[in-house]
């Protein structure tokens, strides 16, 4: 079996007795790409700094093509790593042409002039090769600097949010780009992030990091899917939370029953469901839609506030059994008018039930 790119275990760092980074292990396979991501100050500039060879781990090892890189003993400095960096304010060398900018990293010889065709050819940046970096756009030094973190051929490229310094829509193609040509030189990513977004767009596989520790790591649509807690869950999308509380196996809420098999009696349970996978249904003279094993019982609400917001919109109902608010985003031709009674279900195949605490 082939060895990953890049393989991490068990990494802990502690700055002033508190642990940053937790125990963090995670590997990268050749042309992949992996997202770190998480909340500001969890710890994964840390994480990727110690990969970088900038920071010294205080245990755990890192492993290049199944080579040992840094443990507590050995340590390979950073330029032996054959690691290429791009950071939000990695800035291009404002003196260099985008030409030499590019070239900076290359050891001199007669393919440096190929090698910078090539890259600024895949960037699409050949013709501003002896233009200077304050002659180019955000998004154009960005795939510059693209080109010259690629040059040497590293076999890793670590990111540190890379795009938050460019506006929106410009970020998603820079991104879609960028992606094309990092899996077409078979680089293995490790990108960091704190936009879910971000993370979903560009991973194949993603860390999903909280308090120093990896909680939850693989695909997006099964983070996205099958979240380990709450906080995960939240961490992805606005979710709504009905507390309920098990007795044999079952919560009893006025949506209906939810299994919660193996968690004891007595116990308080989130059930949560994120706002698009409410399923809403009309009033038909004070009555609801009859219950069915995939959509529960319906709950009655009226309609509290109805917002427009683009591709979708939304909805925020009270509901009748104990004046709560919840929320769901509906397709935009539905903007029901604040008042109007509706029922409310739950799609057992669409919620998460998380044991409280
Ligand atoms: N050299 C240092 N000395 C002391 N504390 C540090 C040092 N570097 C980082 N920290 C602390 O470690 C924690 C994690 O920082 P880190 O930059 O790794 O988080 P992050 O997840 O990348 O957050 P952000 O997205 O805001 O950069 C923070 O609380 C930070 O203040």
């Amino acid at each position: 079996m082939q060895a990953p790119r890049l393989e991490i275990k068990n990494i802990v760092k502690s700055f002033g007795g508190r642990r940053v980074v937790d125990d963090v292990s995670l590997h990268v396979m050749p042309g992949q790409v992996t997202c770190l991501l998480g909340p500001s100050g969890c710890g994964k500039s840390t994480t990727l700094r110690i990969i970088a060879g900038v920071e010294m781990q205080d245990t755990g090892t890192i492993h290049v093509d199944g080579q040992l890189v840094c443990d507590t003993i050995h340590r390979v400095p950073p330029e032996g790593r054959s690691i290429g960096l791009m950071f939000q304010d990695f800035a291009l060398f404002p003196h260099l042409s985008v030409g030499q900018n590019v070239a900076f990293g290359l050891k001199k010889g007669r393919d440096v002039g190929a090698r910078v065709q090539e890259l600024l050819n895949k960037v699409g940046m050949s013709r501003y090769i002896d233009d200077y970096p304050h002659q180019l756009s955000g998004g154009e030094q960005q795939r510059v600097a693209l080109a010259r973190a690629l040059a040497p051929r590293p076999r890793i490229m670590l990111m540190d949010e890379p795009f938050s310094g460019l506006d929106d829509r410009l970020r998603d193609d820079i991104r879609d780009e960028t992606l094309e040509v990092l899996k077409g030189e078979g680089t293995a990513v490790l990108l960091v992030t704190h936009e879910p977004g971000e993370a979903m767009r560009m991973a194949d596989e993603i860390a999903l990091m909280r308090d120093g520790e990896i909680v939850q790591q693989g695909a997006p649509y099964n983070i996205y899917n099958t979240p380990v807690d709450l906080k995960s869950a939240s961490f992805f999308s606005d979710i709504n939370v009905i507390r309920g509380e098990v007795k044999g196996a079952l919560t009893e809420t006025p949506f209906g029953q939810f299994l919660a098999p193996g968690v004891p009696d007595g116990t308080a349970v989130d059930i949560v469901i994120r706002p698009q996978h409410l399923k809403i249904d009309f009033d038909r003279g004070g009555r609801g839609p009859n219950p069915t094993s995939v959509d529960g019982t319906a709950a009655r609400c009226v309609v509290e506030r109805a917002r427009f917001i683009g591709a979708s919109s939304l909805v925020e109902f009270r509901m009748d059994h104990d004046g709560s608010v919840l929320k769901a985003t509906v397709p935009s031709v539905f903007l029901p008018k604040p008042g109007t009674p509706l029922w409310l279900m739950i799609r057992r195949d669409r919620c998460f039930v998380f044991p409280v605490g």
